[in-house]
């Protein structure tokens, strides 16, 4: 089967970058979310990303202009009849997720595969409410999508060889580097990822040093690109406590506990850059 049409669930930061690189490596998109107003947001924030670029010389302007004429906007999921391959990148929440999934089995041509870019959860488990389980695959992004080059591939239980083959194809066309891991509770990035987040948390939780001081330690200590504080605004402080809940809950284990903070920020709706206050403040 060849791709030539890709559906991106969910316009947030995710969903625009990955909208983006597909359409830069010439698939036809359709954006897809809720509201009008939200996939909007999501092709200002790839019509900026893309600007920049031909700011920088990177890009001619009539290179913009092919890529964003590749770009459909939707608020129906039932745009999924057109789709050869879907990716969701919808909050991480199974109940969204799967209700998600089994709509979309229903709209899409039986050919059309199902990736989810989910951070953490069961693939297995999104693949069983669809009659197609094995055309459902993870297909998990870093974000900023246009800048990070892995593609974490998890293969369900029942996911077909020629699935993941394509999936992996399909990242090198969009300039990515695949990496092929198993389906447990957060892969192997958010395993190992945020553990460290939420430990740094508790530093601050504890009161061991500042925000500014732990971003610090590890930004000159450990040469991160950037502090562990920084990085969970970035990624969304609500993202970062789901991921959590679902390594704590998935293994059974104290050492996965979300720390109390994290949990008072995300009630207080500090999500971070997302909404203008995190462990930073934001304009
Ligand atoms: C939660 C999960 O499930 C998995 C995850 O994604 S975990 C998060 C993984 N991501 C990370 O760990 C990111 C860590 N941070 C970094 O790598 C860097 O700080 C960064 C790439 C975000 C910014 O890099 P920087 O050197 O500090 O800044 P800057 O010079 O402004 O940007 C570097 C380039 O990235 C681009 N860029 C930065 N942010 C961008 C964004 N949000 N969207 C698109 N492009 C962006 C810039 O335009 C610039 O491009 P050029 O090289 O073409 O000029
Ligand atoms: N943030 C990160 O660094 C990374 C996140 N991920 C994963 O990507 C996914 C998205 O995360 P992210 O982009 O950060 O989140 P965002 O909050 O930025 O975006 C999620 C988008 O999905 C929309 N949405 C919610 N429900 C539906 C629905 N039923 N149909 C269509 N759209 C819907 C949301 O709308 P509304 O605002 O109305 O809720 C929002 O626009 C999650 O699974 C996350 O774990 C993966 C890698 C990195």
């Amino acid at each position: 089967m060849s791709v030539q049409t890709i559906m991106v669930i969910g316009a947030g930061q995710m969903g625009s970058g990955i909208a983006q690189v597909a359409a830069q490596a010439g698939f036809q998109v359709y954006l897809n979310d809720v509201r009008q107003e939200f996939v909007e947001r999501g092709l200002a924030t790839i019509t900026g990303n893309l600007s920049r670029s031909v700011e920088k010389g990177k890009l001619s302007e009539e290179e913009k202009q092919a890529i964003l004429s590749r770009l459909v906007l939707s608020t129906d999921l039932a745009d999924g009849k057109n789709a050869d391959f879907v990716v969701e990148a919808v909050t991480e929440n199974m109940a969204v997720k799967t209700q998600i999934f089994t709509k979309l089995d229903e709209v899409c041509p039986p050919h059309t595969i199902l990736a989810s870019n989910t951070s953490s959860l069961p693939i297995t488990e999104i693949a069983a409410v669809t009659k197609r389980p094995e055309k459902v695959i993870g297909m998990h992004f870093m974000n900023p999508v246009p800048v990070m080059k892995l593609v974490e591939i998890i293969r369900g239980l029942q996911t077909a060889d020629e699935v993941y083959q394509l999936t992996e194809d399909l990242s090198k066309q969009m300039d990515k580097v695949p990496v092929s891991v198993n389906d447990f509770p957060g892969f192997v990035s958010n395993r190992v990822l945020m553990p460290m987040i939420n430990e740094a948390i508790y530093c601050v939780y504890e009161g061991v040093a500042t925000p500014e001081a732990i971003d610090e330690v590890m930004k000159l200590g450990m040469n991160h690109p950037m502090g562990p504080l920084k990085l969970a605004d970035f990624i969304g402080l609500d993202t970062c406590l789901y991921i959590m809940e679902v390594l704590h809950e998935g293994f059974g284990d104290s050492k996965y506990r979300p720390c109390p903070l994290l949990r008072k920020y995300v009630k207080a709706g500090w999500l971070g850059k997302k909404s203008g206050r995190g462990f930073y403040t934001y304009n």
